[in-house]
């Protein structure tokens, strides 16, 4: 089989941050690639970098050394070819359902002609089952529904790249699982190549195609894992032993950074 192009790639990647307390060395040397159709998810420690290797993909930060590139260029900014999730889901609140899902479409740089993005509206309006939602503003609906609000419109200008960060973190656990299954079926129906941070092993293990470790700061790669399961995945692969004994070695490999990054702040408090 034909090895799937490489898009994305860290190489060498440093990044320190000035603090009140000196120069913060957040990651050090990393090195590693998305490919094509690839799902890849990020877990490790909280404040190791994850964030930070997200915002240098979307464009936002540039490294302090070493390069991150799309098809062999440097990454140099923002782009309607990465589509960005945050935490705090990504919607405009002075803005209406549809307005949200449009506003992507009428920013020049995505190009899409004034009589296509009517019909594109529709299409995610109702793909979300936001429909009869279109002229609410973002808070008068439930947490889920925002949610699906900013998968629509980070998905309607048509990124080839989805970079989500915590995209689900603040959502209930049934609404959570409903948001999982729909991003794996708008995947599967528009193939495309995803960066995911994450807190959960689970939501990593049962989406991702390759899950990275990442160490305690200054952060490195400790682990990457390929994710054996095909797509289209169902929720019943979570009850299988083989996703467990997956889940498991990952929560294990995790945990043993959280206690390493925990055992560097206690010394550093010491000393
Ligand atoms: N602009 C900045 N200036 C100084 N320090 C920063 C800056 N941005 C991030 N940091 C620090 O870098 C470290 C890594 O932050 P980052 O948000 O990338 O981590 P994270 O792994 O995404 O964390 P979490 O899992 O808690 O969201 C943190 O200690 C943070 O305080």
């Amino acid at each position: 089989m034909q090895e799937a192009r490489e898009r994305i790639r860290f190489q060498n990647v440093s990044m320190q941050f000035p603090t009140a307390g000196g120069p913060l060395d957040v990651v050090s040397d990393m090195t590693f690639a998305i490919s094509q159709g690839e799902f890849v998810a990020l877990v490790g420690p909280s404040g190791c970098g994850k964030t930070t290797l997200m915002n240098m993909a979307a464009g936002f930060v540039r490294p302090t050394s070493g390069r991150v590139t799309l098809d062999g260029k440097e990454i140099t900014g923002p782009g309607p070819d990465r589509g960005v999730m945050f935490q705090e889901y990504g919607v405009f609140p002075w803005l209406t359902v549809e307005q949200n899902i449009a506003f992507g479409l009428e920013l020049k740089a995505s190009r899409v002609a004034a009589g296509e993005r009517a019909a594109i509206v529709e299409r995610y309006l109702k793909l979300m089952g936001l429909t009869d939602f279109r002229k609410a503003y973002p808070k008068t609906l439930s947490g889920g529904m925002r949610q699906r609000l900013a998968l629509a419109r980070a998905y309607a200008v048509h990124p080839e790249f989805v970079l989500m960060d915590e995209p689900f973190g603040a959502l209930d656990a049934q609404t959570r699982s409903a948001m999982h299954d729909l991003l794996l079926e708008i995947l599967h129906a528009e193939g495309k190549t995803v960066m995911l941070i994450t807190h959960s092993v689970e939501e990593a293990v049962y989406l991702a195609s390759k899950v990275l470790v990442i160490s305690a700061r200054p952060s490195r790669i400790r682990e990457v894992v390929d994710i054996p399961f095909p797509y289209p995945r169902e929720r019943a692969l979570q009850e299988t032993p083989e996703f467990n004994a997956l889940r498991a070695r990952i929560h294990g490999s995790v945990m043993r950074e959280y206690a390493a990054q925990e055992a560097q702040a206690r010394s550093k408090a010491q000393g």
